[in-house]
């Protein structure tokens, strides 16, 4: 009987293969554009490149005019429309916004962020979104910003960097700016410093926590739904990982949230309005001029934290470590930051060790090339490299692709970065120039072309903040530091919802004084 079973499987298996076999060769109409099999959509294709994920979309999105039609499994009816036309992401960004909300749908696939920003639409988020601009754009919170930048620079990242420099060690700058990020949005968020930002490189918990909850995030979006809910039901797999993940977060950030609670009523916290972090505005936020926000319940406050690390920290330290290896393998761009930080920074500015309390935005802002040489990093690594929508309405997208309730459609922003059609033959190139006029100022590319800070009424809050931290950095870096990568160290970013380093970014360190 086992015998008979034995044989069935392995005939019923090579039938399957025998069949699946022909259709690769019969049916592959263009090598850059997915199989469709029967049943499977074209599932398996994307599942083998996962990999490559990011540049086999590349491919097919150059190969189709900027639009595909990505026919799911069809036993779950899921299809999704990959779109990097400039004319579809304006209509749905900008024109034709308020039947693109994020969606029921979104928001199960981001669960872990509860009802922060993010995940909000309508009221809900416009009471979000108005607080949070209120509060960020006060002066005092910006030079708080600036302040905790700075003392995180000189008290974290540059002993650090002596310390590796000092004893020629290997060092992940991936990790060093993940941590440098998620010390300074912790403080900005909640006031306390996580000091994750170390020698000892310390594990921290909410930080492992936030990663493995972005990376399921990313596979619920291609797995089939009834897989996810059958590892949910049964506790396997991702999903399990998400459970942990989203235990761990609750449970550190209800301690955050108790402690400031703490402080405040034993008064240990100061009024002062110049150090007062988002947890502590939010706590006494306008609830008659905001009036869906709910100071009073820790959950409101905890998915407010969540949405602040994920905002903040993720993002700007990705962006940070593509644009320091894409220095690495461009070195006349790094000679020229080096000249203009020399020009156009005053000497104090520039040579001062404590120049850095004397920075602003002014100054920062005379620096165009190295300005030019971070967004051409953002729009070749854009950190979220995927955005996610789905209409309310029917709808046809100016490409002429009809989209339904059902569909889901997704921008590919690594893709969109480089595709000839929309940035010219050079697409591919690191090209900072690319960035600046005749006349030598920067040069504004509309945010349907350039996404990496979103598009439309929900464009990034942080994107100044976010701005201001990296060009800190790298004048620090790049004025006192020769950055080498290490021999033969592969570099290929990691399916996620945030596009991180596989195998981190090794390096090795030299102060540049002690190169001459
Ligand atoms: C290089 C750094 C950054 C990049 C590339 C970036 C990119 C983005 C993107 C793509 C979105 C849209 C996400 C979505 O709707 O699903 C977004 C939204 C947002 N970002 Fe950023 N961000 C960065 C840094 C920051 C920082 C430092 C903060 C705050 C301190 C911040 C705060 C926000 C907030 C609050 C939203 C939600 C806006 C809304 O939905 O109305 N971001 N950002």
């Amino acid at each position: 009987m086992a015998m008979i079973s034995l044989l069935e499987i392995t005939f019923s298996f090579l039938c399957f293969s025998l069949f699946f076999g022909y259709f690769l060769i019969m049916q592959k109409p263009h090598r850059s554009f997915p199989t469709n099999w029967p049943f499977l959509g074209m599932l398996p294709g994307i599942l083998v490149e996962i990999p490559r994920v990011y540049d086999y979309i590349t491919e097919f999105l150059e190969a189709s005019n900027l639009t595909f039609l990505f026919k799911g499994p069809c036993f779950v009816g899921v299809n999704m429309l990959f779109t990097v036309d400039p004319a579809n992401i304006h209509h749905i960004m900008s024109s034709n916004f308020t039947n693109y909300p994020k969606g029921s749908e979104f928001k199960k696939l981001f669960d872990v962020l509860g009802d922060g920003i993010f995940n909000a639409d309508f009221d809900l988020w416009m009471d979000l979104r108005k607080s949070a601009q209120s509060m960020m754009s006060r002066p005092e919170f910006q030079k708080f910003t600036l302040r905790t930048n700075m003392s995180k620079l000189e008290k974290g990242l540059v002993p650090i960097l002596d310390h590796f420099a000092e004893k020629k060690l290997v060092v992940d700058l991936q990790d060093v700016f993940q941590r440098f990020t998620f010390d300074t949005t912790f403080i900005l968020a909640t006031g306390i410093d996580p000091g994750c930002l170390s020698i000892e490189m310390p594990e921290i918990e909410f930080a492992r926590a936030l990663d493995e909850a972005m990376e399921v995030i990313f596979f619920r979006h291609i797995k089939p739904e009834i897989v996810c809910k059958i590892q949910r039901l049964l506790g396997f797999g991702d999903e399990l990982k998400m459970k942990v993940a989203h235990s761990t977060l609750d449970r550190l950030c209800s301690k955050c949230i108790a402690s400031k609670r703490d402080e405040i009523t034993r008064g240990v916290t100061s009024i002062d309005t110049s150090s007062r972090d988002l947890l502590m505005s939010y706590m006494d936020v306008d609830t008659t001029k905001f009036k869906l926000l709910n100071p009073g319940d820790d959950k409101f406050l905890r998915d407010m934290i969540l949405c602040f690390m994920i905002a903040g920290r993720d993002t700007t330290g990705s962006a940070l470590t593509w644009f320091f290896w894409l220095l690495t393998k461009n070195q006349e761009v790094t000679t020229k930051i080096r000249q203009e930080i020399d020009t156009k920074l005053s000497p104090r500015t520039n040579k001062d060790s404590d120049h850095f309390s004397s920075f602003n935005h002014q100054e920062l802002n005379k620096l165009v090339y190295l300005h030019g040489a971070l967004c051409e990093a953002l729009r070749l690594y854009p950190p979220v490299p995927f955005q996610h929508k789905s209409p309310t309405k029917p709808d046809v997208l100016p490409s002429g692709h009809r989209v339904e309730p059902s569909t889901k459609i997704l921008f590919c922003l690594y893709s969109l970065g480089r595709m000839k059609s929309v940035w010219g033959e050079d697409a591919s190139d690191f090209r900072p120039e690319r960035w600046i006029s005749e006349t030598g100022s920067s040069i504004h590319v509309p945010s349907y072309k350039f996404l990496s800070f979103n598009a439309g009424p929900r464009t990034c809050l942080g994107k100044e903040v976010a701005m201001t931290q990296m060009k800190t950095v790298a004048v620090k870096i790049i004025q006192n530091y020769e950055i080498k990568i290490v021999e033969g160290h592969k570099i290929e970013p990691v399916p996620s919802v945030i596009l991180h380093m596989k195998q981190g970014l090794k390096v090795m360190v030299t102060k540049r004084s002690n190169l001459v």
